[in-house]
């Protein structure tokens, strides 16, 4: 038979170091890009994991099949900067971008990835590719969009092969702002939207390596006051601004590469007494500068719906997670306590730094998207602040 079957032409492609080649539709932004491949398992949230500037140099494959079909508007963004485009560089979805259907949409969803630079592709087996993503690790691969159908397939499997990943790459230096800046917006609630902060009651400076909006927001409905600084900002400087708490931020990259100037600038924050907290990156990094170690996953963890135990309460909750990095929990040195682990692999989510107003977490509090069981993490530490000026102590939960 001389006909072809279909006169479809692959307008995608996701091509990897070996020279598969997985054809689809493609969406967002045209051109191509290297990254890691990932997926995320959350249902919801698809414009917050996106613009979460840990996913930085990764393209994320959703395993939930309908991506798009609720729009896009500015307020679900996490990065800081809006229009940086931080954040996954390329998308792969199942099903194809259906016209926006919520109130709360702006515009069509295609049109925000193509905005944001976001190289996308539809018409994948998400699920599948999740599936050869756990057996076999998050591979390098090029993602390719070009509307004519036109690819060199050999140029982009090079390109592939050549790139080197994640490990040994601070990227948190390109995700953290140039300047510091003042945050004062407040979480997002039914029917009124977000707020403003008010009164404060204590300073939190937070490090941005990547931070998402909506820890900052937390902070700022706790009634503080909150700064960010940039990656690279020097122990004195940020002393400088008499803060009440620390916070460490998420953030993309391996964190051993970024632990090379943040350690120190760590460990002189830690000495000088005042109440420090780490979210993923930050935790990892904390680890660092307490003496631990960090390793690569396999899978990574992204997602919604993880287990994990607070040995302090010994109480599970669930958490949204967003990892592809870990601390060794046998590398924690003594001092250094285990205080959550994850009960889908027994990996450790969180430390606490014994007679030290010290703790962070693997995990992501915040949510945004995903539960908010974690939320009293937000709590313990304010207490901590509110401890050492005499506050009463706010309820854990
Ligand atoms: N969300 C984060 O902060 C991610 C931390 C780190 N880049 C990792 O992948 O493990």
């Amino acid at each position: 038979m001389s006909e072809p079957w279909s006169t479809h032409k692959p307008t995608a492609v996701l091509v990897f170091a070996d020279g598969t080649v997985i054809e689809g539709t493609g969406a967002g932004a045209s051109g191509a890009v290297v990254a890691e491949l990932c997926f995320n398992t959350a249902l919801t949230g698809y414009e917050e994991i996106l613009t979460d500037p840990s996913y930085l140099g990764q393209i994320v494959t959703f395993t939930f099949p309908h991506i798009g079909n609720i729009g896009a508007n500015d307020e679900d963004i996490e990065d800081l900067a809006p229009d940086a485009r931080r954040g996954a560089v390329g998308a792969i979805f199942k099903a194809d971008i259906t016209n926006p259907s919520n109130y709360r949409s702006a515009g069509h969803f295609n049109a925000w990835l193509e905005a944001r630079g976001i190289i996308a592709m539809t018409g994948i087996d998400t699920r599948a590719l999740t599936a050869w993503i756990r057996e076999n690790g998050m591979a390098n691969a090029v993602i390719a969009h070009q509307p004519d159908g036109q690819f060199d397939l050999e140029d982009l499997r090079r390109q592939a092969a050549s790139w080197s990943g994640l490990e040994g790459r601070d990227l948190a230096i390109e995700a953290s702002l140039q300047q510091p800046a003042a945050w004062t917006q407040t979480p997002w609630v039914w029917q009124s939207g977000f707020g403003d902060g008010g009164s404060h009651s204590a300073h939190i400076v937070a490090i941005d390596y990547g931070v998402k909006r909506n820890i900052l927001r937390l902070f700022a409905g706790l009634d503080c006051k909150v700064t960010v600084v940039p990656a690279k900002t020097s122990a004195e400087d940020i002393l400088a601004l008499q803060p009440d708490g620390i916070f460490l931020s998420n953030g993309p990259g391996d964190p051993a590469a970024t632990g090379e100037y943040a350690v120190p600038v760590i460990r002189k924050l830690i000495d000088s007494g005042i109440p420090v907290f780490g979210i993923c990156l930050g935790h990892q990094i904390l680890a660092l500068a307490l003496g631990g170690r960090t390793t690569k996953m396999h899978q990574g963890h992204h997602g919604a719906n993880h287990p994990v135990k607070d040995h302090t309460t010994g109480k599970v909750e669930i958490v949204s997670m967003n990892h592809g990095f870990a601390v060794t929990s046998d590398s924690l040195p003594e001092g250094v306590e285990e205080t959550h682990v994850s009960l889908f692999d027994g990996s450790n989510c969180g430390l606490r730094l014994v007679g030290k107003p010290v703790f962070s977490v693997q995990h992501h509090p915040e949510a945004s998207p995903g539960p908010q069981d974690s939320h009293y993490l937000f709590r313990r530490f304010i207490n901590m602040v509110r401890e050492k000026s005499g506050a009463p102590a706010l309820a854990e939960r």
